[in-house]
């Protein structure tokens, strides 16, 4: 075989587990269709959308905060290609350093679409017609996911759109219709809610985030009706037309009630699904399940022994952190080491502003399982340090065993949760309990004193109002 390692896809799962195989002295290949390595993530994914997310932040807050700081300005414009381009730009600098990463580590990069001729050898077809066939001990597929839709909500791209056309807009919607308020949803219609584009949610769940703690989805929509979004839950899209200039939404209300809606733009956001075409996986063998995701063991084997698979393309959540986890796992294990991944302890996280984050267990989960709880909970306006900086709304909630104390689960809404979450995730992995956390020093003023205060709470209803 030419190498140890042949890695199929270059997403935050393929280029880490690739890395990894490297460093542990595995010859590694990796193969990426695209001209640019990164995967969704970088190109299309986590890093624009928080570029974005970030600029519109600034530019809502130059426009609704900065006079009560004192700070007036005039003139204000929104320049969304001058945003887009800093956010390419962005992009380009990242998935850069992953070229260099891969060079730095001796990883042969091939660029060209993957297909499995045997269960050792892959196909690469390249941009240019040509072909190369490689041999490797173990495969590995990291080819990750692509959005879903439905037959009703034809995507055309140009006024019906994924996630990936919304991080390209040159021009801001005068009204959005977003189908789908899960996260990819909530982030990139809060974009353009900031951006001073009307924002419809239309869901078929009955709240935003619905995946999330219930407390974290009402925060949430408090906090983006103030932007002058509306919502739309518990109503099913029936049908999107593109009609030239506009999109017309029709949608079934709970009541059975039929109505349209009417916007220039409309983000299908729905959810993703695995994405194996073109890998011809019969040609090894490898199955996959009936929502199209390859099937792994507790190994991330699959069904074919020497080929692993990891990240969006396989069971659970669809998280860059859990693909890299998941990367540096399998490189590991094919060296006869014993790694570690805690699932329930991967953190999730909303990057709206205040973003919400969140570990563990969900209230209604710990309800289902008839796990004895209690709940400590601190609210951001509490806060001096949130006061100073104007960042009032959110909350911190925290779960933990009732007769033990044990963190199980801990749900922030609020300036800065999705890097406090980390607190929360060590805490939790060293099975800290509410009281532990409570007897820790925590700096003040900071937004971290809030874990410590819903801790407080939790332990003996202690929490000082600060
Ligand atoms: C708008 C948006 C925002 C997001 N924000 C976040 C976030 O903030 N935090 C977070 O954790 N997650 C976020 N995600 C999810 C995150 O992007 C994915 O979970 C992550 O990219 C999955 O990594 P992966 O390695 O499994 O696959 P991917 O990143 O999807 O990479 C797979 C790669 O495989 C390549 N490929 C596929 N088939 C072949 C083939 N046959 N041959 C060669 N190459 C192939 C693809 O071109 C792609 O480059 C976001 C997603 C979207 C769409």
């Amino acid at each position: 075989m030419e190498y140890d390692v042949i890695m199929i896809g270059s997403g935050p799962g393929g280029y880490t587990g690739a890395i990894r195989c490297a460093q542990l002295g595995l010859k590694t290949a990796i193969i990426e269709k695209y001209p640019s390595l990164g995967g969704t993530c970088l190109n299309v994914g986590c890093i624009p959308s928080k570029a974005l997310l970030d600029s519109s932040e600034h530019y809502y807050n130059a426009a609704h905060t900065f006079a009560e700081h004192g700070i007036k300005l005039e003139d204000l414009k929104v320049d969304l290609p001058q945003m887009i381009a800093r956010k390419t730009n962005v992009v380009d600098q990242t998935t850069k350093g992953i070229v260099f990463l891969m060079k730095k580590n001796k990883i042969d990069e091939i660029h060209g679409v993957g297909s499995f001729v045997d269960p050792h050898t892959i196909k690469i077809t390249k941009a240019d017609g040509s072909e190369q066939t490689i041999t490797g001990k173990n495969i590995i597929i990291a080819t990750g996911s692509k959005p879903m839709s439905f037959p009703s909500m034809p995507i055309d791209k140009k006024r019906v759109i994924t996630s990936t056309e919304a991080l390209t807009l040159q021009e801001v919607p005068k009204h959005l219709i977003v189908i789908g308020a899960g996260v990819i949803g909530a982030e990139l219609g809060s974009v353009y809610a900031r951006l001073g584009a009307k924002v419809s949610f239309v869901e078929f769940a009955d709240s935003m985030i619905p995946t999330m703690d219930k407390t974290m989805g009402k925060e949430l929509q408090k906090v983006i009706k103030k932007l002058g979004a509306d919502f739309y839950f518990s109503h099913k899209v029936t049908k999107v037309e593109n009609t030239g200039d506009e999109v017309v939404v029709s949608v079934d209300t709970p009541k059975g009630e039929q109505i349209t809606l009417t916007g220039d733009y409309c983000l299908v956001s729905v959810g993703r699904r695995a994405y194996t075409d073109g890998l011809n996986l019969e040609a090894a063998g490898v199955k996959a399940d009936n929502r199209g995701r390859v099937e792994v063991d507790d190994y991330l084997r699959t069904n074919v022994p020497h080929i692993y698979a990891l990240g969006d393309v396989i069971r659970g959540a669809m998280l860059a952190h859990k693909a890299e986890e998941e990367g540096t796992f399998i490189a590991e294990t094919i060296v006869g080491q014993k790694p570690h991944i805690h699932y329930r302890l991967i953190p999730g996280v909303v990057y709206t502003w205040p973003e919400v984050a969140a570990v563990g267990y969900t209230e209604e989960e710990v309800k289902q399982e008839g796990i004895p709880y209690k709940v400590g909970s601190f609210p951001f306006k509490a806060l001096g340090r949130a006061r100073a900086s104007m960042d009032v709304d959110g909350l911190v909630k925290v779960l933990a065993h009732k007769e033990t104390d044990e963190i199980l689960g801990v749900h922030m809404i609020g300036a800065r949760a999705a890097d406090m979450i980390a607190e929360a995730v060590v805490a939790m992995e060293f099975r800290a309990s509410a009281e532990d956390v409570s007897r820790m020093s925590h700096a003040h003023p900071t937004y971290t004193e809030a874990f410590k205060e819903a801790c407080l709470a939790a332990t003996d209803n202690r929490a000082i109002n600060m």
